[in-house]
């Protein structure tokens, strides 16, 4: 037999059983998420599963947030979050309100999820848990409602694939560019019900904040799950992050034997920053195929790229300029923790001085749902993870997605500009030391 996939054997130890890929497993779940869209419908699954006063399978491990339409767009919202409030108060779990930020900033930052540990969300960016080498994934929100009643679920073992990356990336090349092309290359279902695992002494390099981008995007190539492969910088990051005690030794690791469905390498020095077309994020492309392309709305933010230092990437780009005439900037931090770090160093005061509107930590318009929606014929240049038809607004709208050095360069310009052109390089690489709050 050869040996095993870090997700074949992540999945063994939590079924209990000697799990290989296309096996199915009855596996014991860890930790368990939903925000304020999917949160009341597993309620309702919860309540006809196991009735109105059912103890959670862990409280402690179950975690709701208020993050896709906050602060409430309208009385429905309103009520949903009114729900998620009663439930989780109800039922003694954790929940963040409007403002806290979103689900899977929120679930890394406050060290709910750690090295090993099996995720699931009612959300399907859950595999973002991988960047710090979890088994995160989404699930809808009646396998959640039964999973917080039994703290089981079953899944189908998933086949690997590895994206194994050689080589410093340039400057001005960040993760996003990578996953971008690696969505590119595979297509939006290349993936499909495969767990990806992201390898190499390029992804080693990476900043932990990074590697969750990779992960985050497994899912828009049809991921089950993207897993990178804890090592001392997951322990590091998770330790000043949220002050617990990693010990990696309840993490996994792929055997070097183990038996992938296909391996895919790349050179990173070659890669050039990297833009995904309308209307789908496997559109990618170099972003000198389409410098020049006018745009109307920047938006800086999401589960993807609305970290403190992608956000500082922009405030960089941005100090002491102003955006393009032709131009308006929306900026969401992904979490409370990001826009309290982005007051205390500046930032915050560096992109309103520039033009950009900052709003409250929460998904904003990613999803088309409030706070920066797009109006017909408007053309956005995103940090976020989807850009399919309508998903920012208008059906006559389009998203381009990028990295924030690219928005950031972009937003000086008013067009798609090469972040690797702009003269004033003000790349300070020193912020992926930096510690958050
Ligand atoms: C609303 C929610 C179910 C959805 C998801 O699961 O992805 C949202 O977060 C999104 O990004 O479109
Ligand atoms: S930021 Fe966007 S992609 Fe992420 S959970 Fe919110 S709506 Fe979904």
């Amino acid at each position: 037999m050869p040996g095993k996939t870090l997700a074949e054997k992540l999945l063994s130890e939590k079924s209990g059983s000697d799990a290989r890929a296309g096996d199915y497993v009855e596996a014991q779940i860890d930790v368990a998420m939903a925000h304020d869209i999917t949160g009341p419908l597993a309620f309702q699954t919860f309540h006809e599963v196991a009735g109105e006063d059912a103890d959670l399978f862990a409280p402690d491990r179950t975690i709701f947030t208020i993050d896709h339409h906050a602060p409430a767009d309208g009385v429905q919202a309103a009520n949903n979050h009114n729900a998620v409030r009663d439930f989780a108060a109800k039922h003694g779990a954790n929940q963040f309100d409007v403002g806290d930020g979103i689900c899977h900033a929120v679930l890394v930052e406050e060290g709910f999820v750690k090295p090993g540990d099996l995720v699931i969300g009612a959300d399907s960016h859950s595999t973002t848990y991988g960047g710090i080498g979890a088994f995160g994934t989404g699930v809808g929100s009646t396998d959640l409602g039964t999973a917080l009643a039994t703290g089981e679920l079953w899944f189908r073992v998933p086949q690997t694939m590895r994206f194994d990356v050689h080589g410093d990336l340039q400057d001005g090349v960040y993760a996003k560019d990578l996953i971008l092309r690696f969505i590119g290359d595979v297509g939006f279902d290349g993936c499909t019900y495969k767990a990806a695992e992201y390898t190499g002494s390029t992804i080693e390099s990476l900043p932990v904040h990074e590697r969750l981008v990779l992960s985050n995007m497994a899912i828009e190539m049809g991921g089950k799950t993207g897993i990178v492969p804890p090592d001392e910088r997951t322990a590091e990051y998770l330790e000043r992050q949220t002050g617990n005690d990693i010990d990696l030794s309840d993490a996994f690791h792929s055997d070097d034997d183990a038996d992938y469905e296909s391996v895919h390498t790349y050179d990173a020095t070659e890669l050039a920053p990297q833009v995904s077309k309308p209307s789908n994020p496997e559109n990618a492309v170099d972003v000198t195929d389409v410098e020049g392309t006018e745009i109307d709305q920047l938006f800086v933010g999401t589960c993807t790229n609305g970290r403190y230092e992608d956000i500082k990437i922009v405030a960089d780009i941005l100090a002491g300029e102003t955006l393009a005439p032709n131009v308006r900037m929306v900026v969401v931090p992904a979490s409370k923790s990001v826009y309290t770090h982005m007051l205390h160093t500046g930032v915050f005061e560096t992109l309103t001085d520039a033009g950009a509107i900052i709003q409250n930590a929460g998904c904003g318009p990613c999803a088309g749902y409030h706070q920066g929606v797009l109006g017909d014929g408007d053309i956005c240049l995103a940090t976020a993870n989807r850009n399919f038809p309508g998903r920012e607004g208008s059906m006559d709208s389009e998203v381009y997605l990028a990295s924030p050095a690219t928005v950031g360069a972009s937003a000086l310009y008013g067009e798609i500009t090469d972040p690797r052109d702009i003269e004033t390089n003000r790349y300070d690489d020193t912020i992926f030391a930096e510690v958050l709050p």
